[in-house]
C-alpha cells in the first residue's frame, strides 16, 4: 500500500450507489463552510459519470438546505460543441444536476461557444479574470484563480479534466485555460483547465466508480511508475484531495488499500 500521502484521503464504499450518499453531505459540507466564512461556493464540474453521481444533493435533505443561492458553477473542461449538443459538458450537468436545484442562471458559467477551441478558451479564461477582478474568485500564490471545490473523474487512460497522458496540454504552466483539437476521447475539440488552476483549487473530490478506471486508480494511489506519469497522478489539492471510490474503481488496489 501507498504511503499515506499528505493533504490526500482514499474513502473506499461498496457501490456507487454508496459513493453518491457519500458524496452529498461532503459537498454540502464545505458549501456550508464556505459560504460562512466568506458568503459564497465556487464550485467546478466535470462531465463524465460524476454527474449521475451528484444526484444525491439533488434529493431531500441537500435540495432544502443547502444555500445554493451563493453557488457558483464553472466546468474544469468543455467540448467544444454548442451548449445544446449531446456531447456538452454543461448539457449533462444542466439535464442531471443544475435544473433541478435553485442556483441563479448568473451565477453559472459555461463557455461560450463559437467553432474556434482557442477562441473558446481565451474566452473563458477572460471570463475567469473578469470574476477576479470582482472578487468572485481569489487569485493563489502564484497567480492562478483558486476554487474552493473541484469535483473530477478519471478516464481509463488517467486523463483528467482534459488532460490526456500523449498530449502537451498537461506540461501546461502558464494559462489558465488551455484547448485541445486533437482529443484521443471524441470530441477532439475541447477546452480544459491547466494543472496550475486544477492544482491550485483548495479541496479537490476524484469520484471514480467504474472498473475501467482501476487501473489508472492502483497506479495513482499504489505510486506504481509509469512514464510519461498520468495525468490523474498529478492533481494535489491545497487542503485535501479526497478519493472517491467504489469497489470497482478500487479492485485492483493492494489488499490493505482495497478494504
Ligand atoms: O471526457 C471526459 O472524461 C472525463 C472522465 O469521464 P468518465 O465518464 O470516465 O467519468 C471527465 O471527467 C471529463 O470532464 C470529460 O470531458
Amino acid at each position: 500500500m501507498a504511503p499515506k500521502m499528505r493533504n490526500q484521503n482514499v474513502i473506499i464504499l461498496p457501490t456507487e450507489e454508496d459513493v453518491a450518499m457519500g458524496l452529498a453531505p461532503y459537498v454540502a459540507g464545505l458549501s456550508e463552510k464556505n459560504i460562512l466564512e466568506k458568503g459564497s461556493f465556487t464550485v467546478v464540474l466535470s462531465g463524465g459519470t460524476l454527474i449521475q453521481t451528484l444526484r444525491k444533493l439533488t434529493q431531500s435533505p441537500y435540495k432544502e438546505t443547502v444555500n445554493w443561492s451563493r453557488w457558483f458553477i464553472f466546468w474544469v473542461d468543455e467540448r467544444v460543441v454548442p451548449l445544446d449538443n449531446p456531447d456538452s459538458n454543461y448539457l449533462l450537468a444542466w439535464n442531471g444536476f443544475l435544473s433541478k436545484v435553485p442556483i441563479p442562471s448568473s451565477n453559472i458559467y459555461p463557455i461560450h461557444y463559437c467553432p474556434s477551441s482557442e477562441v473558446v478558451a481565451k474566452d473563458y479564461q477572460f471570463q475567469l479574470l473578469k470574476l477576479v477582478e470582482r472578487k468572485v474568485l481569489p487569485l493563489s500564490p502564484t497567480g492562478f484563480p483558486q476554487f474552493d471545490l473541484m469535483l473530477l473523474g478519471i478516464g481509463p487512460d488517467g486523463h483528467v479534466a482534459s488532460l490526456f497522458p500523449n498530449r502537451p496540454q498537461r506540461y501546461d504552466k502558464t494559462d489558465w485555460v488551455t484547448y485541445i483539437n486533437d482529443s484521443p476521447k471524441p470530441p477532439p475539440k475541447r477546452i480544459t483547465f491547466t494543472f496550475p488552476v486544477i492544482n491550485s483549487a483548495n479541496n479537490i473530490a476524484m469520484v471514480v466508480t467504474d472498473k475501467e478506471e482501476a487501473d489508472a486508480v492502483a497506479i495513482t494511489l499504489e505510486n506504481i511508475p509509469v512514464r510519461p506519469p498520468l495525468p490523474c497522478s498529478e492533481v494535489k489539492a491545497q487542503v485535501l484531495l479526497t478519493w472517491f471510490l467504489d469497489k470497482d474503481a478500487a479492485s485492483k488496489l493492494a489488499p490493505k488499500c482495497n478494504k
